[in-house]
């Protein structure tokens, strides 16, 4: 189950939140490597996300863990993935799918006052299958 993995991240920040949740959706990989996964068929998305700072907002939050749950709900539960406009000219893998879903969050976070940065993003897609997002740290 994801909520007993939860592997680390290092950094520096006092903070760390970390957000379970899950979603519904279906995809499909429409390539000869995808095999049986070309066709349309469902997963339960289970989603980790770490985000983490130096500054909390005037509630004491780092960000709502609701704005979270939120953000990803309205987009993605209960949808097909490949029907999304970021996934026009790729395919809904878990990668990119990960790396997506980190894009929503850091932009979500970014029109914050306290600008906390989103670390990780943990998608599984089945229970055999997850992937780990981290974004590259960009030379100051
Ligand atoms: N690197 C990736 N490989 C695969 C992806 C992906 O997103 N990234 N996706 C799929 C399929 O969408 C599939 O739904 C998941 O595949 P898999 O883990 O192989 O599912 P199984 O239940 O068949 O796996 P078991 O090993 O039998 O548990 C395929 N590959
Ligand atoms: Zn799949």
């Amino acid at each position: 189950m994801m909520q007993q993995f939860y592997p680390t991240v290092s950094h520096s920040y006092c903070f760390e939140l970390n957000k379970d949740m899950h979603f519904s959706a279906a995809h499909y990989i429409p390539a000869d490597e995808a095999g049986k996964c070309a066709k349309m068929h469902g997963h339960t998305y289970h989603l980790n996300l770490t985000i983490a700072g130096d500054q909390l907002n005037d509630t004491g939050f780092l960000i709502d863990f609701k704005h979270l749950k939120d953000l990803v709900h309205k987009r993605y539960d209960h949808s097909v993935l490949n029907d999304h406009p970021e996934f026009s000219d790729t395919f809904p893998t878990t990668e990119l799918l990960a790396r997506q879903i980190h894009t929503l969050i850091q932009e979500m976070l970014d029109q914050t006052d306290n600008q906390p940065e989103c670390l990780q993003v943990i998608v599984r897609e089945t229970p055999t299958s997850y992937v780990i997002y981290r974004p590259k740290k960009v030379p100051s």
